[in-house]
């Protein structure tokens, strides 16, 4: 579903972030993106979703390339990125109608989506609110509805549950379970070990802009807990 094919990344000044990453993330597939601060993980997921150019490499949404057809490719996947900046002179329900439009949605359609999502995110009476009045957790709340509503066959997360309360990140978790029993996949950033191990089946531990390893979580931490394995695996490595 997500094929990503020796990435390098490189920004104004010669800084270096992404070099020569490879991953593949499949159908089912929940996939933890680990790194220290500043290894690369926000650059990559820029990348793949197509709001940053790259220098080389491919990128593959369902076989096609982000950089060849990114209107296709954008249809088939939704963001939610690390610090919710939505439009903050719409109110809840007009932000969420304008990603229905933006995605073709019918009306019956968004109509039961956003009042399902709404329901189960609890966000349902300050919908027809202004933005500007949410909480840093209602804004987020609103864009994972808004992410959720056009069904995705892949979902790409930056850090989606700092800022979340126990009950919403749980919600989240569920969706991602659901959505992952329907056949998407879903890739998402994280620093919390114990989310990632216990939600994933496969994890990624990017350092200094360098894949350093990838793959099954149980391959990977053969019955040692996934805290560990990191700290091994970022220590012994020497990416300079
Ligand atoms: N716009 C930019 N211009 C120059 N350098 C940048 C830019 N954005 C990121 N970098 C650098 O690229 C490297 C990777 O940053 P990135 O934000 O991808 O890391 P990250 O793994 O997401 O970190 P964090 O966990 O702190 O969010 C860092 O060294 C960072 O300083």
């Amino acid at each position: 579903m997500l094929e990503i094919k020796d990435l390098t990344k490189t920004y104004h000044g010669g800084k270096i972030a992404v070099s020569n990453l490879s991953l593949d993330v499949q159908s089912g597939d929940i996939y933890g993106f680990i790194g220290h601060n500043g290894a690369g993980k926000t650059t990559t997921i820029k990348c793949v979703v197509g709001i940053q150019e790259f220098d080389a490499g491919d990128i593959l949404i369902d076989g096609i390339s982000i950089k060849e057809d990114p209107i296709r490719c954008k249809s088939m996947m939704a963001y939610i990125p690390d610090n919710p900046d939505v439009y903050e002179y719409l109110t809840g329900i007009q932000y969420l109608n304008f990603m229905a439009d933006i995605f073709g949605l019918s009306a019956a359609e968004r109509e039961e989506r956003i009042r399902k999502e709404a329901e189960d995110f609890e966000i349902t009476e300050a919908l027809g609110d202004l933005i500007s009045s949410y909480s840093h957790g209602m804004k987020q709340k609103l864009v994972i509805i808004g992410a959720l509503i056009h069904r995705p066959k892949l979902l790409i997360l930056d850090e989606p549950f700092v800022g979340l309360d126990p009950k919403a990140t749980l919600m989240l978790k569920n969706k991602m379970h659901q959505m992952c029993d329907a056949g998407a996949a879903i890739f998402f950033s994280t620093h919390v070990l114990d989310v990632a191990e216990k939600l994933c089946n496969k994890v990624a531990i990017i350092k200094k802009g360098q894949l350093i390893v990838s793959g099954h979580i149980d391959e990977l931490t053969k019955g040692e807990s996934l805290e560990s394995v990191f700290m091994e695996v970022v220590s012994d490595v020497s990416t300079d």
